[in-house]
């Protein structure tokens, strides 16, 4: 049985979907933990899965806490209540539900707008307190008027699409949409500058990044128009609020609306909350029951999906493949983790890393085969546990660089990893391996040799010079310490040759140091795969 933690007042039916696998028991836990990392790492050891939403702060802290820990699911877009890099180095697999709320949070928006443009929030509390204030509460027509969206992603397109419906005139900034899919939209992609100098209201919709962090600062406001109004839907710490505060009071931004806060719920006596021209929502972009029962279902499986078949989608620090395509994948994963195990005990402090892909493996995505790849070779120069998530984070950290190169070069084989190493050390720097009738793995090239060989199990890899005698020698010592062959594999390229023998039992040192003083003998080695 896995053990879930839903947390942050999720659909119910994320419980649901879970228990009915029959292998979840799945604890829902609002009040517990609340906001502080401290209480939930005292709760998380015991968790195989934990599903959020932006309330809990899934921290270092917490994470190391979480020994169990496989997979982290955000019932939403954004991640950054969760330390992924920490988790990323820990093998969980973080994923997010996108799309799931989108037009939620885009219909928020507008709303905020209109409510912003017209006054609604201060209309219904004058009226509260028994007012009838017709003149002060006048506001501003949309119709006509320059909205500039600040991150032109799932959220600000649905942005854009229904404001020109209501008659605005919609640009856009962001860098990483093209002209022409922004013309798609009827949308003019401009510059920030452009954009602060243009738009009459601005709404923003980019993630949460460094390079977004306070990036309408009081600088960013002087370019704006003067009676700009603003609306954040996003994230809190992309404006910085006492900048904002400062222009709403001295009237160079006519108004704002913001859903987001720098710090979840504000502290009461922040000033810009009692300002009369801005008006607040607690976060609730995403709050419909629509979207978080889309969000809840969403993530709800996929988190099954990952713990009982290990087919990971929306990850955000794994890529994302299809059922479909991880059936493909399945076999030439297995592959590579055992070619990568082979050349991780044969050649240790590796630097370089260049894996090839050629024939049919070039038409599916194959970053999971380089994680496999990767987790193989690593696994024998750490004793931290490693899985397909944390091992490219691993290689980084020790500095090995890893190139992923699709070649569309002719080999002979429908299908082809090839894996080069730049290494310290002397000894083979190059594998090739290979699926038979897609289900048999190959290894068909070691250094320069080809060869035809099963990995698996005990293995003992003898380079020596081709010379007779060599093959008679080894079975006799073999055989003599009572170890039975399964395999005997043999190629050559000039005077050199290689034989790659499947033993039934592992070999104590002793046998391979006998095999190593045999004549002719340049290397032996025994591998576990
Ligand atoms: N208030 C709420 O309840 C909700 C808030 N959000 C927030 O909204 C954000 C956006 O959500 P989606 O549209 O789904 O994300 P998305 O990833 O589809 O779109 C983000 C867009 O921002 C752009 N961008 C990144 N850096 C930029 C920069 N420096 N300048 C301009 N554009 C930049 C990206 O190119 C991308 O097109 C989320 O990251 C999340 O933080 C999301 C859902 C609900
Ligand atoms: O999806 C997001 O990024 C959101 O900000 C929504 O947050 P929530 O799930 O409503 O706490």
């Amino acid at each position: 049985m896995y053990k879930i933690m839903i947390r942050d007042n999720m659909s119910p039916i994320a419980t649901e979907i879970l228990e009915a696998t029959g292998k979840m028991e799945v604890i829902t836990d609002n009040d517990k933990a609340g906001n502080d990392p401290k209480v939930l790492s005292e709760l998380i050891g015991e968790y195989h899965g934990l599903a959020v939403r932006s309330g809990t702060k899934v921290t270092r802290e917490v994470l190391e806490k979480a020994r169990n820990l496989k997979v982290i699911g955000r019932a939403g877009i954004g991640v950054d209540n969760i330390d992924v890099q920490a988790a990323t180095r820990q093998g969980i697999v973080v994923m997010n539900a996108p799309g799931g709320n989108t037009v939620t949070t885009a219909e928020h928006t507008i709303s905020l707008m209109l409510a912003l443009a017209r006054n609604i929030p201060q209309a219904t509390a004058s009226l509260r307190e028994g007012k009838w204030e017709k003149k002060q509460l006048t506001g501003v027509e949309i119709t006509g008027k320059t909205l500039g969206i600040i991150g032109l992603g799932h959220i600000g397109r649905v942005v854009a699409e229904r404001t020109r419906g209501l008659k605005m005139n919609v640009i856009a900034a962001d860098p990483f949409v093209s002209k022409d899919a922004a013309k798609a939209l009827e949308v003019e992609l401009v510059s920030l500058d452009d954009l602060f100098a243009r738009a009459d209201f601005i709404t923003l919709h980019v993630p949460r990044l460094k390079e977004t962090i306070n990036m309408i600062n009081a600088s960013a406001i002087s370019k704006m128009k003067q009676g700009v109004r603003l609306i954040n839907c996003s994230r809190g710490e992309i404006v910085d609020i006492d900048a904002l505060y400062q222009a709403v009071s001295d009237g160079h931004v006519a108004g704002a609306a913001l859903d987001v806060f720098p710090q979840e719920p504000p502290d009461a006596s922040l000033p810009i909350l009692k300002h009369p021209h801005v008006i607040f929502t607690p976060h609730l972009g995403a709050s419909t029951g629509e979207a978080q029962i889309k969000v809840a279902d969403m993530i709800a499986n996929q988190m099954a999906e990952y713990l009982l078949s290990g087919v990971i989608t929306h990850a955000v620090n794994f890529p994302s493949v299809s059922v479909e395509i991880m059936e493909q994948l399945r076999p030439h994963i297995d592959l590579a983790e055992k070619m990568g195990s082979l050349m991780g005990q044969l050649v240790r402090k590796v630097h370089d890393i260049t894996i090839t892909y050629s024939g049919d493996l070039t038409a599916l995505d194959t970053r999971p085969v380089t994680h496999a790849v990767l987790k193989g070779l690593l696994s024998s120069f750490t004793d931290k546990p490693l899985n397909y998530v944390s091992a490219p984070a691993l290689a980084e950290e020790k500095g090995i660089h890893v190139r992923e190169v699709l070649s569309s070069s002719k080999d002979d084989f429908s299908g082809l990893i090839k894996v080069k190493l730049e290494a310290h050390e002397e000894g083979p720097d190059e594998i090739w391996g290979t699926i038979f009738e897609k289900k048999y793995p190959r290894i068909v090239r070691l250094g320069k040799i080809y060869m035809d060989a099963i990995p698996e199990g005990p293995m003992i890899i003898i380079q020596n010079i081709d010379k007779p005698g060599v093959i008679g020698n080894v079975g006799v010592t073999l055989g003599s310490n009572n170890i039975n062959i399964g395999r005997f594999q043999l190629g050559r390229l000039g005077d050199r040759a290689l034989c790659m023998v499947n033993v039934d039992t592992r070999a104590d040192d002793q046998v391979i140091e006998e095999i190593k003083a045999l004549p002719n003998i340049i290397s032996a080695d025994q591998v576990n795969l």
